[in-house]
Parts: structure tokens; sequence; C-alpha cells
């Protein structure tokens, strides 16, 4: 497993080892010794999430307050996706900036979100299934969002204003 860090602190790019042979394959999708060992982070996972999309759904962008907060282990099991995480630790260096990655079923690629961050994604193909394993569990009192277009955060979500599909609560959603 290769894990990179991006140039926000705390958040990685992980790409598994693929074993192929003639049934197909085999990879470790999550090792929390491999994750300890390569990042210096402790995680608990305690909930797994999976959602499915068309081309052009956004989601986000999303996080948890206070206790509730959550880090994220994001990929794509089907499809793929603009992956974007946002630091809004107000002590970080980075505070406000982003990464954009892609990630699909086929390069198997994970970000991990660290706590701290806002996380959003896109639908790049024609179906996506999304799943994420998250360290905290879902408080829907602790819900918090910030519009995808915030100019401060400038983000480019690759497809066009017209093709992109919230829901209403997304689109409500205010500037950091
Ligand atoms: C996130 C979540 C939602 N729900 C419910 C609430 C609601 O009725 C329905 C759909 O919720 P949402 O519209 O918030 O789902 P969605 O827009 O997919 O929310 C997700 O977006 C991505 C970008 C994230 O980073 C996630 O943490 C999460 O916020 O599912 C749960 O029961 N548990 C959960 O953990």
């Amino acid at each position: 497993m290769k894990f990179t860090e991006t140039e926000l602190k705390d958040c990685y790019i992980i790409e598994p080892n693929v074993f192929e042979d003639d049934r197909g394959y085999f990879f470790e999708s999550f090792s929390q010794r491999i994750f300890e060992d390569q990042t210096g982070l402790k995680v608990n996972f305690v909930q797994d999430n999976q959602s499915r999309s068309s081309y052009g759904v956004l989601r986000g962008l999303h996080f948890q307050k206070g206790e509730y907060a959550q880090a994220k282990l994001v990929r794509v099991l089907e499809g793929e996706v603009l992956d974007v995480a946002v630091d809004i630790r107000p002590e970080s260096g980075t505070y406000l900036q982003h990464v954009a990655i892609k990630l699909s079923a086929e390069n198997k690629r994970q970000l991990f979100v660290p706590r701290g961050f806002a996380h959003g994604m896109v639908v790049l193909s024609e179906k996506v299934e999304f799943f994420y394993k998250c360290d905290n569990y879902y408080n829907k009192a602790s819900e918090g969002g910030i519009i995808y277009n915030d100019p401060k955060l400038n983000i480019d979500w690759i497809l066009k204003e017209k093709e992109l599909v919230l829901s209403d609560k997304d689109n409500k959603l205010t500037t950091i």
C-alpha cells in the first residue's frame, strides 16, 4: 500500500497493492496497522457509508462539528469522481486550501480526509458507487457545510455549472 501525503498535512492519497491472477484481482482495501505505521495517525473507524449517484451529482461540501467531527477514508467502487477535501482548521498553515483528486474503480485510489476538513465529490462517470469509512457516528445536529462554489475556495469541479446536480440542502449552503 502506497501512502502519499498531500500538500495538506494529515490528508493522504492511498494506493493499494493489487494482486492479479487468472481469477481476477485481490487487494487489501484497509489495514489499521499499515495505516497507523504509514501516517503516524490513530484512527478508529466506526461507521461505513455507501451512496450511489449519477453523472453530475455533486455532494458537498460537508463536515461535522465539535465532538462529532469525522475523519473519512473515501473510495469509489464503480465509476469515477473528482473528490475534494478542504482544510478548514483555522490554526492550519493551509487553512482554506484544498486538494482535488480523481478517484475511480479503475485507479483504486483512496483519499484520507482528516477531522477538521470539509469534503465533497462530483460524479464524472455515468454512475458512481461511493464508499467511505468514518471515525465518528453520523449526528444530524452537528452537520455543517460550505457552498461548493465559495469564491474563497475557488474549486474547479471540472464539469459545467449547468451539468451539476445538488440536493436542496447543498444548494442552500453558504460561504465560509
Ligand atoms: C451522511 C449520513 C446521512 N444519513 C441520512 C440523512 C439523509 O436523510 C440521507 C442523505 O443524507 P445527505 O444528503 O447528507 O447525504 P450526502 O449528501 O451523501 O452526505 C455525505 O456527503 C459526503 C460528501 C460526505 O462527506 C459525507 O460525510 C456525507 O456528508 O441520509 C444518515 O442516516 N447517516 C449518515 O451518516
